[in-house]
């Protein structure tokens, strides 16, 4: 059965705000901000990284909040949420589904499906499992993940690849043919016709970060585009 969670996000557009170490907006009242404007836009879920920033902003917005922490591989490579102290720290602050690192890379013995297989059995909370790979989507399918997003194509040792500039629209499309549990689309989705291209695909909802709350970033395509055509 599709939980209640999943259904107020059918269709709709989650925001995540978060912001790098050291950021001008690294601050759980700042990236709280955000997230108050990204439901006045209309989202209907928040996507959430770091106890203090969700439990900030748990309490204020009235949507869903997804919430992870994020921490590093030996490799550099981005890590989310694969310890037990981890998920407490979410669910202590009232986090409404967990993204778990569903990818088959190994952290304390286990690969991101056996940790959600765990976390499943342990817990009532509804996880996401965030994959980069078809493979990697059915084995968090196989352990109980509750749904899947596309977030981390592009960046497993396995599926980085040196120019990342679009949605992995076909890790979606396989995802959404081969199993029976939403997959939400979230990685590079930088336009609303992108995010509208997803829903098609068959995507149950769309994750956008960066382009919505990545100022940083978003200066930066400006100010390359200028430099570009300046030559
Ligand atoms: C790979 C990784 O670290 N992804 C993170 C996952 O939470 C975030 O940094 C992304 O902003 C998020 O996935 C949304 O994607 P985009 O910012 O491309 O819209």
């Amino acid at each position: 059965m599709i939980p209640k969670i999943l259904n107020d996000l059918k269709g709709g557009l989650i925001v995540s705000c978060q912001a790098k170490e050291g950021e001008p907006f690294d601050a759980p009242d700042r990236l709280s901000l955000f997230a108050q404007s990204a439901v006045l836009g209309g989202a209907v879920g928040i996507r959430s990284e770091g106890k203090n920033n969700t439990l900030y902003i748990v309490h204020s917005v009235e949507v869903p909040v997804i919430g992870l922490i994020k921490t590093a591989y030996p490799d550099g490579t981005v890590c989310i949420t694969r310890t037990y102290t981890d998920v407490e720290k979410l669910l202590s602050v009232g986090t409404h589904m967990i993204a778990i690192d569903g990818t088959f890379r190994e952290c304390n013995g286990f690969t991101g499906p056996e940790f959600i297989r765990k976390v499943r059995n342990r817990y009532t909370c509804p996880v996401m499992a965030d994959i980069a790979t078809v493979e990697e989507g059915l084995a968090c399918v196989e352990a109980g993940a509750t749904c899947l997003a596309t977030t981390l194509s592009g960046y497993t040792p396995e599926t980085k690849r040196k120019s990342q500039k679009s949605p992995d629209f076909k890790l979606l499309e396989e995802l959404v043919k081969q199993t029976d549990i939403p997959v939400i689309a979230e990685g590079r989705i930088y336009t609303p016709d992108d995010a509208a291209k997803a829903l098609k695909l068959g995507a149950w909802a769309v994750v956008v970060g960066t382009a919505i709350t990545r100022p940083i970033d978003i200066t930066s395509w400006f100010v390359e585009k200028l430099k570009e055509s300046a030559q």
